[in-house]
């Protein structure tokens, strides 16, 4: 079991790691002067002794005095501070961008110092840097942009990959987070402008894994958008043509694919936030050629499998149990049928029963209970679609609401980017469930797209539950010193060391196999204590 020192060692050993290799011993640095200063890999602004100041052209270009990097730490936060004082009260969209705002304007200056602060403070900022807030980020993104980071491979590039993927200054690239921007959060399609959750997702890397982050890089394919209000935008930054399909479009990825693996044979490819059918078709095409893997699929379905095994535990009974869990998922796509098929593999592994596994899970998409009667049911979700005979009193298109009636399930699971699907109606449904202690996973993001809040789902479907969310939301005070635990869903428990372990072990692939091994790794963490009252993952900050 997870035990306090080994908390402490595990902290510890990590910033070492960040240290040993995001600075890495004989760092070399080829540049001189004003470039170094513009230079957020090496920059330290006033943190130059004055040894450094005369090797490396720098006197005179700074003002005199020299800060520790104590003194500008200190100084950082104490701006953050009096920039969080001074926003309170404002509407929270200025709030969030105006925190957003300061972080990265330090990351676009002086990357340690960046992610000494985003480490030690990383439960307060990871809200800013990934989601709810990077979601905002994304929708503005054009009017946000300042200075580029990452690189951008476009339609436009075709033929010129090869060539470009020598542009990016770094020798050595280790991890990679790519998006094509077609399903960006719950938040649709949004063009080039979803640059952002790669560059969130590999914060994350390095805050949470110690990637170097000078081997990191988020990469943006601009393929077009279908988004209309972009297309219009004058001030969009993106290509401003429909999104390709088919072929033209595939062509582009195995280009870049090729480009990547060209250059950075070790390197891993994060699929992130592609719209559902490119989700499946690249996971099929790339998994066997190249080490990659689509965190939206994989990513979530280890943290969805770790949190319904808590959820077995919160229950008082054995993880053998698991088998009869009645699993209601709404959601279809590329997250909703991940998680589904995850959890099918783990029961028929449990039973020895490939054929019956799927028997307690219930899959529910904008039209209601797929089932085998669905017309055009989509081959990704038809080993979920129930036989008509198997649910008596319920019928193809059921709604959610007569689905928990009938079903009463142990655990009610939202992957459908709709917030509020999970209503009042439904909430208080499921308190009159079977369940000992029934399990809500309101996954989608950002805040605004949970299917739930928390306050609700306490307040509808009783105290007794437990609670999961995909974007932060606080604890619930219910009354007479009772807390309602609230947990981040969120496959951001995963990635970072999926990655990681695929790097440090030298994988050539990223297996099934592996991802159960995180998912059951991320359950182990749990102790009974915590369990009981309803945490079931790892504080953020550990
Ligand atoms: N917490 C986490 O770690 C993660 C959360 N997500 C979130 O999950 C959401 C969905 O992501 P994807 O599966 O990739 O999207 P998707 O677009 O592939 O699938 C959405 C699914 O929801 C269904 N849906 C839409 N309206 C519905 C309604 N009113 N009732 C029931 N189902 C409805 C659609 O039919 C579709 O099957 C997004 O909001 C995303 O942010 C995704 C990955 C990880
Ligand atoms: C968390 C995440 O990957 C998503 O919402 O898409
Ligand atoms: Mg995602």
């Amino acid at each position: 079991m997870w035990s306090q020192a080994r908390f402490a060692a595990s902290r510890l050993s990590r910033s070492r790691r960040l240290f040993s290799s995001a600075i890495p011993g004989p760092c070399i640095v080829h540049k001189r002067g004003a470039d170094i200063l513009h230079d957020p890999w090496f920059n330290k602004d006033t943190g130059f002794p004055l040894t450094e100041r005369d090797r490396l052209g720098l006197r005179g270009l700074l003002p005199p005095r020299v800060i520790s990097f104590e003194q500008q730490y200190a100084r950082f936060m104490e701006s953050y501070r009096s920039l969080e004082k001074n926003t309170k009260g404002q509407p929270d969209s200025i709030a969030a961008l105006a925190k957003w705002r300061i972080l990265n304007r330090l990351h676009d200056r002086n990357e340690t110092l960046y992610y000494r602060v985003l480490i030690d403070n990383i439960k307060d900022f990871a809200p800013t840097i990934y989601t709810p807030t990077v979601g905002l980020v994304c929708q503005n993104y054009s009017g946000l942009f300042r200075r580029p980071r990452g690189m951008y491979f476009s339609a436009k590039d075709k033929g010129e990959m090869m060539s470009m993927i020598y542009n990016w200054p770094a020798q050595q690239v280790d991890m990679i987070v790519l998006t094509d921007g077609s399903r960006i959060l719950g938040l649709g399609d949004l063009g080039v402008q979803g640059i952002g959750i790669p560059i969130g997702k590999l914060d994350m890397y390095v805050a949470a894994a110690g990637i170097n982050p000078q081997r990191i890089l988020p990469v943006m394919l601009d393929v077009g958008t279908n988004n209309q209000r972009l297309l219009e935008d004058r001030l969009y930054l993106g290509l401003r043509q429909p999104r390709l399909e088919g072929e033209e479009y595939l062509s582009i990825v195995d280009e870049f694919m090729e480009a990547v693996f060209t250059r950075w044979p070790k390197a891993i490819v994060q699929f992130e936030d592609f719209q559902m059918k490119w989700a499946f078709e690249t996971l099929e095409r790339y998994r066997k050629r190249f080490c990659m893997f689509n965190d939206d699929i994989q990513g979530t379905a280890g943290v969805a499998l770790a949190g319904l095994l808590g959820t077995v535990r919160a229950q008082g009974r054995s993880l053998a149990d698991f088998p009869n869990q009645k699993i209601v998922v709404v959601g279809a796509g590329s997250a909703g049928l991940g998680v589904l098929s995850m959890a099918v593999q783990a029961v028929a592994r449990m039973t020895g029963k490939a054929e019956t596994a799927a028997r307690n899970f219930f899959l529910l998409d904008k039209d209601g209970l797929v089932t085998k009667e669905r017309k055009n049911l989509d081959p990704a979700a038809a080993p979920f679609a129930k036989d008509p005979g198997q649910i008596v009193g319920l019928r193809e298109g059921a709604s959610l609401l007569e689905v928990v009636k009938k079903v009463k399930p142990d655990v009610l699971l939202g992957l459908s980017g709709v917030g509020g699907v999970f209503s009042e109606e439904v909430l208080k449904a499921l308190h009159e469930s079977d369940s000992s202690k029934p399990a809500i996973f309101a996954m989608s993001n950002p805040t605004m797209n949970a299917e739930c809040t928390a306050a609700d789902a306490f307040k509808h479907a009783g105290e007794n539950i437990v609670f999961a969310s995909g974007s932060p939301f606080e604890n619930v005070n219910l009354g007479n010193g009772k807390v309602g635990h609230v947990n981040q869903a969120n496959n951001m428990y995963l990635f970072p060391g999926i990655g990681l372990g695929a790097s440090i072990s030298g994988a050539r692939f990223i297996t099934d196999g592996m991802l159960q091994a995180a998912a059951e790794c991320l359950a182990s963490y749990m102790t009974d204590e915590e369990i009981q009252k309803g945490i079931l993952y790892p504080s953020i900050d550990s």
